[in-house]
Formats: C-alpha cells, structure tokens, sequence
C-alpha cells in the first residue's frame, strides 16, 4: 500500500509535471492478480483496485492501519467495471456484473474479490474511509442507481450521473460513491467545475480507449494544472481542488467522496469563467 500525506493548494502551484502526477495520480493499480492500494491522508481513504483472473483475491490487512483486520474501522465502497465476479465477504456472496456496487459496512472480517472468468476478469475499484457505525452490507446494479441525465451535446458533456452510496441510496458513515457515463462524441466531464472543502474526491476513469486520454483538470480554480490520464488510472482531489477534465473521446469515471458531510449538491461552483 502506498501512503500519500497530503499537499498545500501553494505547494502544489508550485510542482513540476513530474512531482504533480507523483502526489496525486495513482497509477498501475489495474493489474492480473493483484490488489493495489493508495492510502492518501486527505479523510484518510484507502482506494486503489483489486483485478482478480484465475484465483481470489483478499482485502489485506496494513501494518499502517494497526488493526486486526481491515474494516475493523472502516467501511468500503466496490464497483465493478469489468467482467462478472464475486464479493464475498464473511461468507455472504455478492455476485456482481459490470457497473453494480457492493457496499460492506465497519466489521466485516475476511473480504475476496474472484472472477467468474479468468478471460474476462472483473475489476474492483475500491474506496474506503474511516467508520463509526455499522452499515448494513448492500448490492445495487446500475439500473437501481437512479440515474441522472445532465449536459449537452452543444457543450459536448451530455452524460448519465448514477449514484450508488449516497444519502438516498446505500447508506454509509461517510462515503458518497457513483459513476458517470459520457455520451458518444461527448468529452466534458464535471462541467461547470466546483470544489468542495467539506469533501475530498477521487476520479477512476475507465471504458476510456487503451491510444485515448482524458486531460484531468486540478488546482484551485485560478492556479489550474492537468495531469494527461489513462485508462483505469485514478486522481487524488485535494478538498480545495477542481476536477473535471476533457477526453480525446468519450469515456466514463467513478467519483467517490469522502469527509464532513454527504450532501451532494452542495458544491462550490467554480464558473468557466473565473477559471485561470
Ligand atoms: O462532487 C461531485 C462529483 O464531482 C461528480 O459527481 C460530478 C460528476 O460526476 C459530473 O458532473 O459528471
Ligand atoms: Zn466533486
């Protein structure tokens, strides 16, 4: 597991390309048979990826964490974006196909991520955060994730917002989880773009073509950087960063958050044209 600490919005206008992407892009996280985390101290979440092929795979203790087990004192948000799998944890089977979301609440002891076929692997985005109740353990598929249709084909972002773990969905301590769906020939993700102090986020983009790249957009509103992204490679957003960005094609993302509240709406906006 990786651990990153966390990076001052005057720290960061000052980064090179190079000290940029090694702060805030986690890369290589997309790998046959593994698991690979980051933890970053902004509301201390772990995210990262589990890509079972041909055996389980289990959610690992860290020495870091000084806990017996994992989500002794967290809870954890899954979405698969690849082929049919299975979430098992302490026994209780979630058979998940692509785009449905597995919650497991604060206790669970043994979680394995496995993949019904090893030609077509399911892929684990996880996000997890620190908890202080138990949540009940919850399955949704795309299609009960109450989507959202917003933008248009004229601002070239038409897309379908489904929202997983969120406060009229799968109920958590702190995680707000969904994904987002551009449309063919639409290429704007998060537009308008906003920040929100109270919550930090991470952007996984997927269903993005192996020779395109999404150009993500961060920093604080008038000291903007972007980090050139490939497909399943996930961005840390510092609570006081903007993150939307533009594709050279149409793709997809998670977006998961975690922090003080779980008030979606609530974003600062940062209008298009108070951006520099
Ligand atoms: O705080 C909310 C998140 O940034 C995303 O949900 C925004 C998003 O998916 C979109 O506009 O497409
Ligand atoms: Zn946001």
């Amino acid at each position: 597991m990786q651990i990153r600490f966390q990076n001052s919005p005057k720290e960061t206008s000052r980064m090179n390309t190079a000290e940029l992407r090694e702060n805030f892009l986690c890369e290589n996280l997309a790998v046959n048979g593994e698991i690979n985390l980051v933890y970053s101290h902004y509301d201390r979440i772990i995210t990262g990826v589990a890509k079972p092929v041909s055996a389980p795979i289990a959610l690992p203790n860290n020495e870091e964490l000084k806990a017996d087990y994992f989500l002794e004192r967290r809870e954890i948000g899954i979405i698969n974006v690849g082929g049919n799998g299975k979430v098992i944890a302490d026994g209780q089977v979630f058979n998940t196909e692509k785009l449905s979301a597995v919650y497991l609440g604060k206790g669970n002891k043994e979680v394995t991520f496995e993949s019904d076929d090893a030609n077509n692997p399911a892929i684990y985005f996880l996000m997890s955060t620190p908890a202080h109740q138990k949540y009940d353990n919850a399955y949704l598929t795309k299609e009960g994730a109450t989507p959202v249709n917003l933008g248009g084909i004229a601002t070239s972002n038409e897309r379908t917002i489904y929202k997983y773990i969120h406060l009229d969905g799968i109920r958590s301590c702190q995680l707000v989880m969904g994904l987002t769906v551009l449309k063919p020939g639409s290429v704007w993700n998060s537009v308008p773009p906003h920040t929100h102090t109270r919550r930090m986020e991470v952007y996984f983009y997927f269903d993005l073509p192996e020779d395109q790249r999404v150009f993500h957009i961060m920093g604080e509103p008038t000291e903007t950087r972007n980090l050139i992204m490939k497909n399943h490679e996930a961005v840390i957003s510092a609570p006081w960063s903007v993150h939307f960005g533009c594709g050279t094609s149409n793709y997809s993302f998670i977006w998961a958050m975690a922090g003080e509240n779980q008030q979606f709406t609530d974003m600062d906006p940062a209008p298009i044209t108070s951006l520099k």
